[in-house]
């Protein structure tokens, strides 16, 4: 009877070793193995830059609207804020950029990302998952949060509603992860429990490895990987 407890534990070990091992030979991620192989993961997937192609969808129109303007190409814009750099190259495109965002229709009709739906519907089906989609709305609130929801109704489907989290401040939110193109991501709380994956884009291409988090530089790169790191 004595030897009951460490029985119990050697099985144990033995499990969890086979099952390592098992991971390895068959390439298959933790989530997939078994309910009680792996912890469970609450992933925040950010929206514009990460599902959403929001850069693109920008110049698209703003070249539209302001033909004789000068504009940004893509592999030259810095920094995350667009109405910043517009800013800085004229001082009255700034409003002229937010104009774009602001308009009916914007928000809406940005393409997704290459392969980011594909990818999402893949993260939610994992065991052990709990996927949202975690979004900051313009503060001009007539178009903006209606066509995020009916984006992901469009490209998600409607279940997906169920997951969107609009807010300002994503610090405050508890997850495991957040995979987000925003360099910084500041707010209330200095501590947020999620450790933030620094999703590539156009703006954020050129920061020096050493000032940012764990990256992530498409939806074609290992983001099964990152999960499973956070669930040992
Ligand atoms: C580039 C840029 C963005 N915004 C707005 C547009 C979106 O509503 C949010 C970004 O949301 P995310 O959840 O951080 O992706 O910010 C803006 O107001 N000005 C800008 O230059
Ligand atoms: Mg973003």
């Amino acid at each position: 009877m004595i030897f009951l407890p460490r029985i119990v534990r050697f099985l144990r070990l033995e499990c969890a070793s086979v099952s390592a091992h098992l991971r390895r030979v068959s390439g298959m991620s933790a989530a997939k193995m078994s309910p009680s192989a792996s912890k469970r993961l609450r992933i925040l997937v950010d929206m514009d830059g990460v599902l959403a192609d929001f850069e693109g969808g920008f110049l698209k129109k703003y070249r539209a609207r302001y033909p004789d303007d000068p504009y940004i190409r893509l592999e030259d814009r810095r920094g995350f804020w667009v109405s910043a750099q517009y800013g800085h190259l004229r001082s009255d495109l700034c409003d002229k950029a937010i104009s774009i965002w602001e308009s009916k229709n914007f928000f809406i009709e940005l393409e997704p990302l290459p392969g980011a739906v594909e990818a999402v519907k893949e993260m939610s089906k994992l065991k052990n998952t709990d996927v949202f989609i975690c979004t900051s709305p313009i503060n001009l609130y007539s178009h903006c949060p209606y066509e995020k929801y009916a984006w992901i109704e469009k490209h998600l489907g409607h279940d997906f509603l169920e997951q969107v989290i609009l807010t300002r401040d994503k610090t405050v939110v508890s997850a495991d992860i957040l995979i987000d193109d925003k360099p910084d991501i500041l707010g209330v709380e200095p501590n947020p429990t999620w450790e933030h994956i620094l999703f590539t884009a156009c703006h954020n291409k050129h920061l020096p490895p050493c000032s940012i988090p764990r990256r992530l530089l498409s939806w074609d790169d290992d983001w099964r990987g990152i999960l499973d790191s956070k669930r040992q």
